[in-house]
């Protein structure tokens, strides 16, 4: 089993995707590829890294009418990528094609779908003013959380301060993967629900996703290693 530590490939193109990941040899790693990178590099890029080992996080956040995510899904199957996400709220039709498409498209295991709730750039704040809701964002994850686990998903990507509640309604099966991870002393950037690995962990997550915590590095090999070590004793 692979460190549940993601790390997000978040950059314009393979070379820089390549670079990065030269100092890890022929360690296999969990990656996120997501919209920026997907969009540039296409699958080739995937098949490459899938090739080379590693665990793929493939983050397209789907949403969209049933049909349209069934096919969508059916081909994101056929990369033979690990983990995929859609968005909770395009509802509980929508996350059972997506998981229909997946069965469809897999040539063995299909990949795990995990459904995106309140984005972790999104407050509470945010959340009743802009987005219409009436109550807390932990009550908004559980309700999507609800719906995703009643609709086939393997679980949703949350901030890990919803982490506990997630583990201690759905169970531990079902993943809470948690972006929005930030070292002591780095900024949140755009990022408004934050926690460090040990506390994530500590909270409950499954799995963390870490973008610029561990890319924005000087030596973002050695950054990667101390996550995994501080995940691993907290
Ligand atoms: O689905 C995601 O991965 C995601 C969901 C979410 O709520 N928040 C979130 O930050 N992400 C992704 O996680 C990564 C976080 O990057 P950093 O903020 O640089 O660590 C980015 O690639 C985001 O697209």
């Amino acid at each position: 089993m692979l460190k549940p530590v993601i790390i997000a490939l978040d950059f314009p193109d393979k070379k820089e995707v390549r670079q990065f990941l030269h100092p890890f040899g022929d360690q296999p790693v969990w990656l996120k590829v997501g919209m920026e990178l997907f969009y540039k590099e296409g699958p080739e890029l995937v098949r490459e890294l899938k090739a080379a080992g590693h665990s793929i996080f493939l983050d397209l956040k789907l949403h969209d009418i049933p049909t349209t995510v069934q096919r969508a899904m059916r081909q994101i199957s056929g990369l033979d990528v690990d983990l995929v996400t859609i968005h909770t709220a395009g509802g509980t039709e929508m996350m059972k094609a997506a998981v229909a498409g997946l069965e469809e498209g897999a040539s063995g295991v299909r990949p795990r779908c995990v459904g995106v709730t309140v984005l972790t750039s999104t407050n509470e704040h945010m959340l009743q003013t802009q987005l219409g809701w009436q109550g807390t964002v932990k009550e908004a994850v559980h309700h999507f959380a609800k719906s995703a686990n009643e609709s086939g998903l393997d679980g949703i990507v949350c901030s890990a301060h919803e982490a506990a509640d997630i583990r201690q309604t759905f169970g531990p099966d079902f993943w809470s993967v948690t972006p929005g991870i930030r070292l002591a002393g780095d900024a949140a950037n755009d990022q408004k629900r934050v926690m460090t690995p040990a506390e994530a962990r500590e909270a409950g997550s499954t799995a963390i996703v870490v973008g610029r915590s561990i890319t924005k590095k000087a030596q973002p090999y050695d950054v990667y290693q101390s996550i995994v070590r501080e995940w691993e004793s907290a």
